[in-house]
């Protein structure tokens, strides 16, 4: 294959299109650089698995859009399978899940859902838009010394993303037609405390559901427990995120070139002065390169490589970085000398400390449906009547139905008794859906009757940090060994392993409050339901957190490149996003935190992104004067 090398010359080369690459690259060409941004993916504009809400779980499934990577939640493989999720590979592509494998079926792990498309995982994510807390950046700022990520400096972040971002509740009228349903979100208002009489109920739900988790005029908000309807990255009903910005910004005339359907290989270095300097990168071209798509075919792809004038960014997502650092030369030098690949910059820290959240949840079904789901059928086909509903009212909120809204309908918002801060740690969520984690498929499981309901928990400030992201072996198309290290095979200093724990225990018994709570709103009609999950039979604490441990995933991988004080040796970034010991070369995404922030992480990851395009701004104009 002949090597090209792109005639173009460009200031900044933006690697990876998602929460933290699409927003730095738009505003770095808006402020009239030349930029250009790279994703592996395709434009997955017009695909309306993407915009419609309600196919936030479908979605993830898109052969177009998905990547299929396989974690360990615990090395120990024989624990691994315990989780009813753990998967196997039975042909290319082709998988099964839970036990009893057939002969020759190879082990995989528990699949991680990714989206490989411009906009990254933005454009098949559960759109929740949850800000995040003030000591997520107060602790940034402490532990580097720069004052610039204070969390009153952080809110000018904040504004520049409501630029672009738009982001609105579902019109709570859409769920409370559901009585049944609304009678379920009336024991979540219950179990929180905010629970109305039973005779004024609807109308004192839908005030509830009015209420933002996103006040920032509310100085306690980080600390303020209660029940929220959710705030979703959507316009009209429909998903608004970093495609639609990344699309703009070339259409308005800024100079963005944005190049699908290229994986970057490598990043490469002038090394002629002392401190290897980031000069541009090595691409493949071509659709679904990367072997975790599952159209994936082998052998092709054509060899090019462009150059940056001023610097490389990296964003291509917690697990991705790391594997192009590695591959390029950064990191640990024995895990590099393994693999025969010429150390750049020993940078021991690179794919540790890796983080998420802990989610579990407690599913019942009904012996009816939930009225809200009629017609339903989640397929994207000329049957599917929700579809044509949300087709059909393109600009009232109120009148697309359903498929106007995630499915996740209401949270609530509490402190755990094991926090360590005085924030909030838990969210609970309910929805008519049948949620229990990721696995292939997962999403047509998930809508597959509705009979079902669940509540289910978000386990925010998670204490583990054990997570590793390592190379498989030297092919940049053959994804990473990803181990998160769960619980007691993770950070245990300080009893932290138990404290996760616990608090989830505190909130399955917070969500089975709020199924004995719907008992007392019985007027609005709801029949009875069975819980399956964990089951009836699971009510001390030991069963409890053996069901956490065995069952518990996470959907906000992060901190695997941490920004860190100048002598720690495991950090990987300043505390300007630059990668220690190389010029022109920074990361911004999911990976730079030092500790996963807030509830959910695409507020962060944008305000993050913003940051950086002010701080790479500023270095160019200092370097030019
Ligand atoms: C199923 C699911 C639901 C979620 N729901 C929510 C939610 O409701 N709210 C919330 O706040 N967060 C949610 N998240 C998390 C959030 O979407 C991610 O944390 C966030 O998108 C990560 O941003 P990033 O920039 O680090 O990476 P990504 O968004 O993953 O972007 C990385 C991009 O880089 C590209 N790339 C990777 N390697 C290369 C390469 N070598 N060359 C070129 N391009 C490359 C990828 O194709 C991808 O487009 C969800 C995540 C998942 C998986």
């Amino acid at each position: 294959v002949p090597t090209t090398r792109d005639a173009e010359e460009y200031d900044y080369v933006v690697v990876g299109s998602g929460a933290g690459g699409g927003p730095l690259a738009c505003r770095l060409a808006r402020n009239g650089y030349k930029t250009l941004l790279i994703e592996a993916g395709g434009n997955p504009t017009g695909n309306v698995n993407v915009s419609v809400p309600g196919y936030q779980a479908v979605v993830t499934q898109d052969p177009t859009l998905r990547w299929d990577i396989f974690v360990n939640h615990y090395q120990d493989q024989n624990r691994a399978k315990r989780d009813p999720k753990y998967t196997y590979e039975v042909g290319p592509y082709q998988y099964h899940v839970g036990p009893n494998p057939p002969p020759g079926a190879k082990e995989l792990g528990i699949l991680y859902p990714r989206a490989s498309g411009l906009g990254g995982c933005i454009t098949h994510n559960a759109l929740i838009w949850i800000l995040p807390h003030k000591s997520d950046w107060n602790d940034i700022a402490t532990l580097t010394g720069d004052n610039s990520w204070a969390a009153t400096n952080m809110n000018q972040y904040l504004d520049r993303v409501n630029e672009w971002l738009p982001h609105a509740p579902t019109d709570p009228t859409i769920l409370l037609r559901d009585l049944p349903l609304a009678q379920h979100l009336l024991g979540g208002a219950s179990a929180i405390g905010v629970g109305p009489a039973p005779l004024d109920a609807i109308p004192q739900l839908a005030n509830l559901l009015l209420q933002s988790p996103n006040n920032r005029l509310n100085p306690a908000r980080d600390s303020a427990e209660g029940y929220f309807q959710i705030p979703l990255i959507q316009k009209f009903g429909s998903r608004v995120g970093v495609l639609e910005y990344i699309t703009r910004t070339v259409e308005e005339g800024f100079p963005l070139t944005v190049q699908t359907d290229t994986f970057v290989t490598k990043i490469t270095f002038d090394k002629s002065s002392e401190k290897p300097k980031a000069n541009g990168v090595e691409f493949l071209q071509g659709e679904y390169l990367y072997r975790a798509s599952p159209l994936h075919r082998p052998g092709y792809g054509r060899r090019g490589s462009v150059t940056a004038k001023k610097e490389v960014i990296i964003s291509a997502g917690t697990f991705n970085t790391v594997q192009l650092l590695k591959l390029s030369g950064i990191g640990g030098k024995d895990e590099l000398q393994r693999f025969d690949i010429p150390v750049v910059k020993d940078l021991p820290g690179v794919g540790t400390n890796m983080m998420d959240r802990y989610e579990i949840p407690v599913n019942v079904k009904h012996p009816k449906d939930f009225s809200i789901l009629d017609g339903c059928t989640f397929d994207l086909k000329d049957h599917d009547k929700c579809l044509k509903q949300w087709q059909s009212n393109p600009y009232i909120l109120g009148a697309r139905g359903a498929y106007g809204t995630n499915g996740l309908a209401a949270a609530m918002a509490k402190r755990s008794d094991f926090a360590t801060t005085s924030d909030i740690d838990l969210y609970v969520f309910g929805g008519p859906i049948n949620f229990q984690g990721y696995f292939p498929y997962w999403g047509d499981f998930a809508v597959r009757d509705h009979q079902h309901f669940s509540w289910y928990t978000l386990k925010a400030h998670t204490k583990n940090h054990a997570g590793t992201v390592e190379l498989r072996s030297k092919d940049p198309l053959d994804p990473p060994l990803i181990n998160f290290n769960y619980f007691d095979t993770g950070t245990t200093a300080g009893g932290a392993d138990k404290l996760d724990v616990s608090a989830i225990v505190q909130a399955i018994r917070m969500s089975r409050q709020a199924l004995s709570d719907y008992n007392a709103y019985k007027i609005l009609g709801g029949t009875e339901f069975v819980e399956e999950n964990p089951g009836p039979e699971m009510q001390t604490d030991e069963q409890l957190e053996t069901y956490i441990k065995d069952r518990a995933w996470g959907h906000h991988a992060s901190c695997s490149c941490p920004i860190g004080p100048e002598d720690d040796p495991m950090a990987v970034l300043d505390s300007e996003f630059r990668v220690r010991g190389v010029d022109n070369l920074r990361v911004v995404d999911a990976s730079i935190f030092p500790k996963i922030p807030g509830i959910f992480i695409q507020s962060a990851i944008f305000m993050a992104s913003e940051k950086a395009a002010d701080v790479i701004m500023a270095a160019n104009k200092e370097e030019s004067q």
